[in-house]
């Protein structure tokens, strides 16, 4: 076996301590294949339900299993609605999540609000909030009923967070409803196309209907979660189907208030990496604070000869994802001055 594809081999000073997987933007509907609304890039409907089965199989025969995948969003395509078919669509991909040895986090995306209400995913197998940690004495950590985030620790002094990037949005929401009249708000601001799905002459691109951003209730509570963590000498994996570094991904992509979030991530030593779906094409840059910043390419326009996942080895000084197919092989140091010593 070469050095590419066992990371283990890679790290000779220390062992791993654990690992993880990763897929984005599965997108499975029952339809022939199409195009993104560009027509650039082809979508391969069917071939998505294949290729996520061909991720579990491989996580599940692992010599060491990951101890947990993060799901980054976008599980059934949009298209589903149209055709009625979202329910059935989502319990043919559950059903593919069930043989997976290992428990999955989702996260949620817009696809999964052109499916699905707010109250119905909250309700459903796609709210993995049972999964959380909670912190004793620390009710500031305890995130609130009204988006849907958590954290959890799957191995001592490491803590993954998951945010919802449609916490600000018009997707998903009652449109009586007060909040979305304070999210339509903020999108005509900064958005004064007819078609609001459109980017076209905006100075900030990402102020799209399909996208979201971060209340700054859950902002305020990530940067609790981050204090802890601080404190506690954590190192922190932090995953949101909406990227928020401009560097890693195109500009129409980012989640609405990512300057925001980032403003929160950069006031802590603590964070190693920022995982993120929603761009298709991936993307990477290490941002001037030291976070790495993933956008993971999607399953949706991986061809049926290729492959789109990975798995994170975690060490004591790093992270390593090692990709499959579409997705890149990726080191991800430690911030130098804050190397974990177990
Ligand atoms: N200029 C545009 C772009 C898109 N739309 C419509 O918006 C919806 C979402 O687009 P879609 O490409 O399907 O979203 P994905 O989450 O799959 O992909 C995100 C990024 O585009 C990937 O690069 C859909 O209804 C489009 O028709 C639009 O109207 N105008």
């Amino acid at each position: 076996m070469d050095e590419k594809s066992n990371p283990g081999t890679l790290s000779e000073s220390s062992e791993c301590l654990f690992s993880f997987g990763v897929i984005a933007d599965i997108q499975y509907a029952d339809l022939d294949d199409g195009y993104n609304f560009q027509g650039s890039r082809r979508r391969y409907y069917r071939q998505s339900l294949l290729h996520l089965q061909d991720a579990i199989e491989e996580w599940n025969k692992e010599s060491s299993r990951p101890c947990c995948v993060l799901q980054l969003g976008d599980v059934i395509d949009g298209y589903n609605a149209q055709y009625k078919a979202s329910e059935k669509a989502l319990e043919l991909v559950l059903n593919t999540f069930e043989t997976l040895k290992v428990p999955v986090h989702h996260t949620w995306g817009n696809h999964e609000f052109y499916n699905f209400s707010r109250d119905y995913l909250t309700c459903s197998k796609l709210n993995t909030k049972s999964l959380e940690d909670r912190i004793v004495h620390h009710p500031e950590t305890v995130p609130s009923e009204s988006y849907y985030a958590y954290h959890f620790v799957p191995f001592p002094k490491f803590r993954f967070i998951l945010l919802d990037a449609y916490d600000l949005s018009v997707l998903g929401v009652d449109e009586s409803s007060p909040k979305y009249q304070q999210c339509m708000k903020i999108l005509r601001e900064h958005n004064p196309n007819t078609e609001l799905n459109s980017s076209q002459g905006l100075s900030e691109p990402q102020f799209v209907q399909f996208n979201g951003g971060f209340s700054q209730e859950q902002l305020t509570w990530l940067n609790e979660v981050l204090t802890f963590s601080d404190t506690n000498q954590e190192k922190v994996v932090i995953v949101s189907h909406l990227p928020i570094y401009p560097e890693a991904s195109d500009s129409v992509c980012l989640a609405w208030n990512y300057r925001d979030a980032l403003t929160v991530i950069w006031s802590h030593q603590c964070v190693v990496c920022f995982f993120a779906g929603h761009t298709h094409d991936g993307g990477y840059a290490q941002d001037p604070f030291g976070v790495h910043h993933i956008n993971l390419e999607g399953i949706i326009e991986t061809a049926p000869n290729s492959q789109a996942f990975g798995t994170v080895y975690v060490y004591p000084d790093k992270m390593m994802l090692k990709g499959r197919g579409r997705v890149p092989d990726r080191v991800m140091n430690y911030k130098k001055e804050k190397a974990l010593h177990l």
